[in-house]
């Protein structure tokens, strides 16, 4: 069983992506120089999808802040401590088939100092503390998180005792109250990396084993982006928690959330909320029962993963799984139906059946979720589980995942414009900043595919600004060669 931070977390991806980009090794950063990486910066942020071939592509959603309308002061007072703030809610309506639900949050301004948030950062970076690079749950990418507290065991003693304090006069009161849970406890504790070459994502998810969830952004100045809140299936509802140093975003295990940053680099603290000493103990996320009976189709979708891969404290029990994965599904939950759509496609719990592979994918891809609107297209260009081929409309399935930031399906939109294909004419520039756009997320074919964009331009570029193509190349192939990739190190290889 995985144990830590990474196992904890369900989405979409990490159940049912066919090529997650896992990797065992710790990619090291590299420096960035290449101009194609500020090309697609600047693509990132005006957020626009390409009229001509001269225009760049928007490979990646937009940065849209969350406005908080309500404020209102609190108070919290513990070990002869009060602490004086203010807190906002949030409210994401959630709608399914017609019933709308909705999921609430918390922003607290100041819960730390800045100079608290500060020490926190550094302490990290002084003790030049290790980042586990161990695959996250959630995409299967390199996870650089730093360990504190793991199932209430300390960790790193240092960190652990600077959070104390923090912990017990403010942070911990704050959340049994605010949960009316007095026997909340803290279980987990973590720093997260964020920054070029490592990762600057965690695709939307919901954090499972955590009763509650509490996040703050240690370094808010250095970059943009950062946490978002997502309420449908799509990302044109992701909304970004503005925060300044010292604020701390509170939430839930039924809120789907993730981070992007979009320049610079960010640390967080994380901290994950059991709701007694005993679920921390046994790794038991039983709140998520109450509250799959009582309806709610996240919760659902993610007791069905535990009984899916046999964790938080639930047995493997496939059939168990599918009973909520179809609860959930039923109900318009579109995790659960692309999930559905794989385990139909891998014969897992069920009948192999690439017709209801389809079918559940559609259900799902036309809510914009982009790990069904990926599998879709892969569908129609292989003729999977369809009566004919379609290529057009695999490639407006892709282009529909890659804007969503989906590495796969940028890569294979990238394929694509290099091939040409129905109704696509062939593009270099576009083929490049798709390669990009995927090899940043360290998806190692993409970044082998750029390399190779790269070295063909080298080739016949005969000017002094293209001087540095081929180093350029030779860095994503080390990058690719690093995860493994075969016709990566071949080429390598072959230049010694
Ligand atoms: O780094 C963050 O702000 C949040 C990370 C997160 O969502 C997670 O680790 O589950
Ligand atoms: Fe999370």
């Amino acid at each position: 069983m995985q144990v830590g931070p990474g196992a904890a977390r369900y989405s979409t991806l990490s159940c049912s992506t066919p090529k997650p980009c896992v990797t065992s090794r710790w990619l090291r950063p590299l420096p960035t120089s290449s101009r194609a990486s500020n090309r697609l910066r600047s693509s990132c942020i005006a957020g626009r999808v390409a009229p001509d071939d001269s225009a760049h592509l928007a490979l990646c959603p937009r940065l849209i802040p969350y406005r908080f309308s309500e404020w209102h002061a609190v108070q919290i007072e513990a070990a002869k401590h009060c602490w004086h703030g203010a807190e906002a809610t949030g409210t994401l309506s959630v709608n399914q088939k017609g019933s709308e639900d909705a999921r609430e949050f918390f922003l607290l301004k100041n819960l730390l100092t800045c100079k608290e948030a500060e020490s926190i950062a550094d302490q990290s970076r002084e003790f030049g503390i290790e980042y586990d690079p161990e695959p996250d749950s959630v995409d299967g990418c390199p996870a650089f998180h730093s360990l504190i507290v793991q199932h209430g065991q300390i960790l790193n003693p240092a960190l652990a005792s600077l959070l104390k304090p923090i912990l017990q006069t403010r942070i911990l009161p704050y959340v049994k109250a605010r949960f009316a849970s007095p026997t909340i406890t803290l279980c987990d504790a973590f720093i997260r990396r964020y920054q070029q070459h490592e990762r600057l994502t965690i695709s939307n998810h919901f954090d499972a084993l955590a009763f509650a969830t509490v996040v703050v952004d240690l370094n808010p100045q250095d970059h943009t982006g950062g946490l978002y809140v997502q309420a449908g299936a799509g990302a044109e509802s992701r909304r970004f928690c503005e925060v300044t140093p010292g604020d701390a975003v509170v939430h839930q295990f039924d809120l789907q959330h993730g981070v992007h940053v979009y320049e610079g680099h960010r640390q967080s603290l994380v901290l994950w909320f059991c709701d007694s000493e005993q679920s921390c103990a046994e790794g038991s996320a039983r709140w998520l029962l109450p509250a799959s009976e009582g309806g709610n189709t996240d919760a659902q979708f993610n007791l069905a993963g535990l009984y899916d891969h046999g964790s938080g404290g639930f047995p493997q029990d496939l059939d168990e799984a599918i009973r909520w994965y179809q609860r959930s599904a039923e109900a318009g939950n579109p995790f659960s139906q692309n999930r559905l759509g794989t385990l139909h496609e891998l014969g897992r719990g069920v009948e192999q059946d690439p017709c209801r592979a389809v079918h559940f994918w559609r259900l799902a891809a036309e809510q914009g979720n982009p790990q069904a609107q990926f599998a879709l297209g892969e569908a129609w260009w292989a003729c999977y589980g369809v009566h004919e081929q379609n290529q057009g409309l695999a490639i407006e399935l892709f282009a529909a995942a890659a804007q969503q930031g989906h590495a796969g399906a940028q890569h294979a939109l990238g394929e694509a414009y290099l091939e040409g294909a129905e109704r696509l004419p062939s593009s270099q520039v576009h083929a490049e900043e798709c390669f990009l756009a995927a090899a940043q997320q360290q998806h190692a074919d993409a970044q082998f595919s750029l390399a190779l964009c790269l070295r063909a331009r080298a080739a016949i570029a005969g000017n002094a600004d293209d001087a540095n193509l081929d180093e350029t190349a030779q860095q994503w192939l080390k990058r690719a060669a690093a995860q493994g990739h075969g016709g990566a190190i071949a080429a390598l290889k072959q230049r010694q």
